[in-house]
């Protein structure tokens, strides 16, 4: 059955029911006048795999989207699942969609990066000269972009004053969560079921195994992800919105007052670390970062003197870094296509394009312990912990030299919280080119990187096995280890050709002298 009016949800970057801003104006809004809802959720395989989304991504949207569809027909609500190559069919297709299933009303949170926003744009007016409605809500962050900014109104170019003000403004603001909508009057998930352009298999469910081989062009190095994928994703990022706010509560309950200090070692929790680990659910619209926000300050209400606060508000300046990524984003759009934030610098700089040192590193294969075991960590289970990533996005960046735009790509064909925005501030950020970035003459030391967060090795010795019977004090010990390699020829593990205060100092040359 089919309603003279019904309102279209277009689930993107926000595949989740509670706290979804345009789905809950587009439900009351449907309440209000007497229309359906239907929800549409598009799958762009061309696309994604032009901006590089990783297998492990997709395969968490692919279930959520399952998910989805099912807290959608508790409250009569068919999602329509379709495939389109590209941003450019997907225009066409939900303009299309709208005139058949007599659409009044469109409803969408925005998206920020440029392809994105021009695609809006031209919905917007192309809707507009077919008498249809849109309308675009901010979602996707506690504070949407653009809103914080100096007395004289220009963004914010440095972490800490543009965190200073989003907490003042989050004091001020009334931030309120939207609860998941009651029950639609008119069901739609027949029309929706319908509606659906996808051919691959049984149930209406398309797997991650069914997508790749039908749209994606395979390559040996996306087999290996996909093996990866299928052995362990279910595992480590379950899908549905209760999984995503159960890991929140847990996190909160188990973890938020050590985070200071615990954040930084990888080895916790049966070497999954102590962090959140919630970024792939925020980075796919499964979890509200505002939920996250007001449940970890309830927390802090609730613990006030014993002592967990320092560590409470670290883990909320994070979800400002997150923020703040995306302001920088929105503000300076050319960073989406490829520019560094330190223009000038970044261009002076004669990056290297070596293909075997670059191989090396996302093999792990580098010589460098914690290098590899991060790189290892994030081939097999398509995450690695943020002080690991600084470590080995410095090391590409500044001791090998290599472009850190290769380091970018690699990320997010790999991770499974891939996010634009955040990834490429913290690789402009580690290889010194972006706003508020480390000074080009701050290197990370690895090894003493690895003494310090890693002390008994434990983390360096599970992702690689080859040096299982190494002590730890001879792994975290640059000179040490390569003396202990030459002893032991039998350890299949790389020695390094270039000791890494060398390499240190020949990238700070590179950064202090401009490319002719
Ligand atoms: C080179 C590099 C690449 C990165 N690429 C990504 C990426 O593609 N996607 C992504 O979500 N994060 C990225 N980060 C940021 C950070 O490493 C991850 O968000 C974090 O490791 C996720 O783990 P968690 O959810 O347990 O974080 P928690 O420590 O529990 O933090 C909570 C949330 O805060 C946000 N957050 C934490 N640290 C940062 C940060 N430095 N910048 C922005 N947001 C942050 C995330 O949404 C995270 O889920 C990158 C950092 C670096 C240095």
């Amino acid at each position: 059955m089919m309603s003279s009016t019904m309102n279209l949800m277009w689930f993107r970057q926000d595949l989740r029911t509670f706290d979804n801003t345009a789905f809950a104006a587009c439900c009351e809004h449907a309440q209000q006048n007497h229309a359906g809802v239907i929800g549409v959720v598009y799958l762009t395989p061309k696309q994604w795999q032009s901006h590089r989304k990783s297998l492990w991504q997709i395969d968490l949207i692919l279930r959520q989207i399952r998910a989805l569809e099912q807290s959608l027909s508790q409250l009569n609500i068919g999602i329509i699942i379709r495939v389109v190559d590209d941003f450019a069919l997907q225009a066409t297709d939900v303009l299309e969609l709208c005139q058949q299933l007599s659409i009044s009303h469109v409803f969408a949170n925005l998206e920020y990066p440029v392809n994105e926003v021009a695609r809006d744009q031209y919905i917007a007016r192309q809707a507009q000269s077919l008498g249809i409605v849109t309308q675009w809500f901010d979602d996707s962050q506690v504070i949407a972009p653009q809103r914080i900014v100096t007395d004289k109104g220009m963004p914010y170019k440095v972490f800490t004053p543009f965190y200073k003000r989003w907490l003042a403004m989050i004091e001020t603001a009334d931030l309120t969560l939207s609860p998941t909508p009651a029950a639609m009057a008119i069901n739609t998930t027949q029309v929706a079921k319908d509606s659906r352009n996808t051919n691959t298999n049984t149930n209406d469910y398309i797997t991650i195994d069914a997508f790749y081989r039908a749209y994606l062009t395979p390559t040996p190095a996306l087999d290996k992800q996909l093996n990866h994928v299928g052995k362990l994703a279910q595992l480590l990022y379950p899908a549905g919105e209760a999984a995503a706010q159960s890991r929140l509560d847990d996190f909160l309950k188990k973890h938020i007052a050590d985070y200071n200090t615990a954040r930084d070692v990888p080895a916790l929790n049966n070497h999954l670390g102590a962090t959140s680990r919630l970024s792939p659910y925020l980075a796919i619209g499964m979890l509200s970062p505002r939920l996250c926000y007001l449940k970890a300050r309830q927390k802090l209400n609730s613990q006030q003197g014993l002592g967990s606060e320092k560590d409470i508000m670290r883990w909320i300046s994070e979800l400002a870094w997150r923020d703040f990524y995306y302001d920088v984003m929105v503000n300076r759009p050319d960073i989406v296509k490829g520019k560094a934030f330190l223009t000038p610098l970044d261009e002076s700089v004669a990056w290297r394009y070596d293909l075997a040192d670059f191989e090396s590193w996302y093999q792990g294969k580098t010589g460098v312990p914690l290098v590899d075991a991060a790189m290892r960590c994030l081939n097999a289970t398509g995450f690695m912990h943020n002080r690991l990533r600084m470590v080995v996005a410095m090391y590409l960046s500044k001791n090998l030299l290599i472009d850190w735009r290769w380091g970018e790509a690699y990320f997010m064909q790999h991770l499974v919280d891939g996010d634009f925005a955040s990834n490429n501030g913290g690789w402009q950020w580690s290889a010194s080119v972006g706003t508020d970035a480390q000074p080009y003459f701050r290197v990370m030391n690895p090894f003493s990187q690895a003494a310090t967060h890693d002390p008994d090795a434990s983390y360096i010795q599970y992702w690689v096995p080859e040096l299982a019977t190494v002590p730890a004090n001879i792994i975290n010990d640059e000179q040490k280890l390569q003396t202990y390699l030459t002893q032991h020829p039998h350890i299949a593990y790389p020695k390094l050709d270039t000791p890494t205060k060398v390499s240190r100092t020949m990238a700070i040359e590179a950064f202090k002298k401009p490319v002719k």
